[in-house]
């Protein structure tokens, strides 16, 4: 099994050496190749996604991607920028379907930005649509206004689309979730404003249709904001459009105590998958040694899951990382009194130990 590995920028080098050491604790013979990306591969080669990385992307049965983005690149045309090469791959690929799974680990409660009882037990499945929205839709540009409030001056735009189909094959992959897990469905939408979403919440319904055992409910996305936030253990599954669900699973992440243990996963149709962190590369902290790199270990987890058919040993990986979590070991941004703060390098260390145990 190849798996292609794109460590990217920031904090992402240092995420993925600890996730790539898991993978070579597992006793498979995974061939793994590393490839440059974001403004790694601008870099080596001038562009955010070199071909060669593309390529290799193409050909391995999986990809365990770090993040991309650095601020020395802001400059750039945004088709050179380093979040071209991640949004470049997602479309390229066709991974239209974003998994980010926000459990809140019992050892974690108290790291939450809620209190420990609204949190506790925690399980959440967002599936966002990834390939399509305001992310993709043309025309966007920047252009003199001809009309509008202040004609002549700078205006920006972007569309937001959707195509029936596009809402359709995301709708099954969440209603496919749901029904492996509680059987509640939340599509979350806009469809008091915009045409999109109004598009969105009718293919939605007429598709709840093919499962009727699973339960759908609507929400607007202002109001699912807050509730997940008030209530969160309300939701069990949430399908949304590329915007939202890049906005709420953010939000999410601080339900379970830290963006960096909110991994995920991007699927085609045939389950071929990337996978990464939820997070960014964090430029405020890299090269410090001090980045959580447990999102980027459960994704590699996850990657072993939904593509590589490895079930056993994606239980391991989470296994080991629930060992670590309750012996305390915990990176600044999961802290807490009374337990034990580490490294990157340590909290990878003791994922290892306890998978060796
Ligand atoms: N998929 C991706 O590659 C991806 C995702 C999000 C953002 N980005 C890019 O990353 C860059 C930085 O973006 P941002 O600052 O808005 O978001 P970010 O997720 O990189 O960081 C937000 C905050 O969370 C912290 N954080 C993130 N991951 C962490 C981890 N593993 N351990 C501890 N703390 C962590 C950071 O230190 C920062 O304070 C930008 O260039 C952005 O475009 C890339
Ligand atoms: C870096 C950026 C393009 C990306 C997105 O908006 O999808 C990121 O925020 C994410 O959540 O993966
Ligand atoms: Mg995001």
């Amino acid at each position: 099994m190849k798996i292609a590995v794109l460590p990217g920028d920031g904090i992402g080098p240092e995420i993925i050496a600890e996730a790539k050491l898991v993978l070579d604790a597992l006793g498979e013979s995974f061939e793994i190749e590393e490839a440059p990306v974001g403004g790694a591969g601008y870099k080596a080669s001038g562009h955010p996604l070199p071909d060669a990385t593309l390529k290799l992307a193409k050909e391995a049965d999986a990809i365990l991607f770090g993040s991309v983005g650095d601020f020395q690149f802001d400059n750039l045309p945004r088709e050179l920028r380093p979040e071209q090469a991640i949004l470049g791959l997602r479309k390229h690929l066709s991974l239209f379907a974003n998994l980010r799974p926000a459990i809140c680990y019992k050892e974690l409660t108290a790291a939450s930005s809620l209190k420990p009882e609204i949190v506790a037990g925690l399980d959440i499945l967002i599936v966002r649509e990834l390939n399509g929205d305001v992310y993709f839709g043309s025309p966007k540009g920047i252009r003199t206004s001809t009309d509008g409030l202040f004609p002549g001056t700078r205006e920006g735009f972007d569309t937001m689309r959707y195509s029936e189909p596009e809402v359709i094959r995301i709708g099954h992959v969440a209603f496919n979730a749901a029904r492996k897990r509680q059987r509640r469905l939340c599509s979350v939408d806009k469809s008091n404003v915009l045409e999109t979403s109004q598009l969105w919440r009718d293919v939605m319904t007429e598709l709840g249709k093919e499962y009727p055992d699973v339960e759908l409910t609507h929400m607007y996305v202002d109001n699912a904001a807050m509730q997940l936030v008030r209530a969160p253990k309300a939701f069990d599954v949430v399908v949304t459009g590329n915007l939202f669900g890049d906005i709420l699973s953010d939000e999410a992440s601080m339900l379970t105590g830290s963006i960096g243990m909110l991994p995920s996963a991007s699927l085609d149709a045939n389950n071929k998958g990337l996978y990464e962190p939820s997070h960014g590369s964090a430029p405020d902290i890299a090269g410090k040694g001090i980045a959580n790199p447990l999102a980027t270990i459960l994704s590699a987890a996850m990657m072993l899951r939904y593509t590589l058919g490895l079930e056993a040993q994606a239980a391991r990986i989470e296994n080991a990382v629930q060992t670590v979590l309750s012996q305390g070991y915990r990176t600044g941004d999961i802290f807490t009194e009374g337990t034990k703060k580490v490294g990157t390098r340590e909290m990878g260390q003791a994922v290892l130990n306890a998978l060796a145990d």
